[in-house]
C-alpha cells in the first residue's frame, strides 16, 4: 500500500518538527519538503505593498513537486533508495510518503493524493515570536509578518475551510511529543490498521 500523508499549516507551526518524527518512526517513510521547490528570488513578484510575494503558490514550482511526487508513485522503492532511505524487507508492501509545507492543500492537483491531511496552528502571537527567531535563505525584511505573511496565511487557510478540505487540525502549541504521539495513534488507526 502507498500513503500520501500531508503535514500542512502555519509557517512555523512545527511542521519540519512533526515531520522529522515521522520520519524516524514510520517504516519506508520518505519525505518531499515544499520549501524546496521556491522560484529563483529574482521570479518573485512585489506586491502593491512593496513586499516580495512569497507566501502566494505562485512564487513555488508546484509543477515540479507534483513530479517529484508522482516518481515517487510510479516506484516507491526506487525512490526511498534514491534518497538513502532503507527499505524495510518486513514490511515490503507498505510505503509512506510525508508532503511538508505551508501551502500544501492550496495546489488542486495533489488535493486527492493524500491518504491524510493534517493542519498545524498556532496562535498569531507565538506565530510572529517563532518566526521572529527563524533565519530563512532570504531574511524577512521589517514588516513582513504582518504586511505580508499573516494575511496570507488567513486567506489560503479561509480558502481551504471553503473549499470543504478535510483537514485534521492540529495544536501546534502542545509539546513535540505529544504532537507526534497524536498524529501516530491517528495514523495506525486510519490508515496502517485498516488495510
Ligand atoms: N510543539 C512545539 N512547541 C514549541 N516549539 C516548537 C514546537 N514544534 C516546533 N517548535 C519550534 O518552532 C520553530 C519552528 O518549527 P519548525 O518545525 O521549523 O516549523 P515549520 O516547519 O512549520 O516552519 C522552531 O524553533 C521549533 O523548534
Ligand atoms: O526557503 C526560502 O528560500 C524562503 C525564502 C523566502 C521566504 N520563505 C518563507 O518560508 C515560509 C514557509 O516556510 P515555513 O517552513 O516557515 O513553513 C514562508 O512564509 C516564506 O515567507 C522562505
Amino acid at each position: 500500500m502507498k500513503y500520501i500523508v500531508g503535514i500542512g499549516g502555519v509557517t512555523n507551526g512545527g511542521k519540519t518538527t512533526l515531520t522529522s518524527g515521522l520520519l524516524r518512526s514510520l517504516p519506508n517513510c520518505c519525505v518531499v519538503h515544499q520549501d524546496d521547490f521556491f522560484k529563483p528570488q529574482d521570479q518573485i513578484a512585489v506586491g502593491k505593498d512593496g513586499f516580495k510575494q512569497w507566501d502566494v503558490l505562485e512564487s513555488l514550482d508546484m509543477e515540479a513537486m507534483l513530479s517529484t511526487v508522482r516518481a515517487w508513485l510510479d516506484n516507491p522503492p526506487k525512490f526511498a533508495r534514491a534518497h538513502g532511505v532503507p527499505v524495510q524487507p518486513g514490511l515490503p508492501d507498505t510505503h509512506i510518503l510525508v508532503l511538508e509545507g505551508f501551502l500544501l492543500y492550496s495546489y488542486k492537483p495533489l488535493l486527492d493524493l493524500y491518504s491524510r491531511r493534517y493542519f498545524l496552528t498556532v496562535p498569531y502571537e507565538e506565530c510572529k515570536r517563532r518566526r521572529s527567531t527563524r533565519s530563512y535563505e532570504v531574511p524577512d525584511p521589517p514588516g513582513l509578518f504582518d504586511g505580508h505573511v499573516w494575511p496570507m496565511y488567513l486567506k489560503y487557510q479561509r480558502e481551504m475551510e471553503e473549499g470543504g478540505v478535510d483537514v485534521v487540525y492540529l495544536d501546534g502549541t502542545r509539546p513535540r511529543a505529544e504532537l507526534l504521539h497524536q498524529v501516530l495513534e491517528d495514523l495506525h488507526n486510519s490508515l496502517l490498521n485498516c488495510s
